[in-house]
């Protein structure tokens, strides 16, 4: 397979970085078929925490480097650069660990790969071709995780504060902001930017043409 491009999406939890990845991705799949564009997600690369109790799972903070097995997304993403399938772990955000299960990821001339933390490791950063940064308001962020998290991740309004000021924006401060530097392109208004949407799109028709 011809070389392969790593497109990454950062920004913070509920920025709007899956809706962003995902559209691009069904967008084109429905246009030009889907084997040539694959979609990761650093959220599958969380630490399996199977040896933990459910109680102490839910003391981990799930917003530091550190609770990432980032040396695996990176071993991933140079494997499918050499045009070698990879097994994606499944994340289970109710039980905070792995599935058994794993999904196989096929090579693909372009991947897109979404997640809070991608561009502050130096080692994936050398792996990304093309940068995207979601720079959405962190209170519109903060409205849309409580919805998600109460409907899609089972979590209480209780829980979701807490986690939120110990965590979550103490983390997108010494964390994800000052990762922006890194992103070759800053998208305003989520994920739901047509223009930033059809900026990429056109990028990755123009790479799959090469
Ligand atoms: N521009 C937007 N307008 C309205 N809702 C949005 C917008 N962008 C994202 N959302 C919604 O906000 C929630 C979080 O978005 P998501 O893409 O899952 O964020 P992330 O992957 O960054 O955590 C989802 O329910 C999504 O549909
Ligand atoms: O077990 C877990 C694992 C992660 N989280 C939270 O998820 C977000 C990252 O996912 P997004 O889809 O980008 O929002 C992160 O802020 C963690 O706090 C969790 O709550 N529990």
């Amino acid at each position: 397979m011809a070389k392969s491009t790593i497109i990454a999406i950062a920004g913070a939890s509920a920025s709007g970085k899956s809706l962003f990845a995902s559209t691009v991705y069904q967008e084109l799949v429905a246009e030009l078929g889907g084997e040539r564009i694959a979609v990761l997600a650093e959220d599958a690369y969380y630490r399996d925490q199977a040896h933990l109790s459910f109680e102490q799972r839910t003391l981990t903070n799930y917003d530091h480097p550190a609770a990432f097995e980032h040396e695996l997304l990176a071993s991933h993403l140079q494997q499918l650069k050499a045009g070698n399938s990879v097994s994606m772990p499944q994340y289970c955000y109710k039980t905070h660990t792995r599935k058994a299960e794993t999904i196989t990821v096929h090579p693909a001339k372009v991947v897109l790969v979404e997640g809070i933390l991608l561009l502050t490791d130096d080692k994936l950063r050398q792996q990304f071709n093309i940068t995207v940064f979601m720079d959405t308001p962190l209170d519109v962020c903060l409205l849309r995780r409580i919805k998600r998290d109460m409907e899609d991740r089972g979590r209480s309004l209780g829980s979701i504060t807490e986690q939120y000021e110990n965590y979550v924006r103490p983390a997108f401060f010494e964390f994800i902001n000052p990762s922006k530097q890194y992103a070759d392109l800053v998208v305003t208004r989520g994920g739901k930017n047509e223009i930033a949407i059809d900026i990429i799109k056109t990028k990755i028709r123009q790479l799959l043409q090469e």
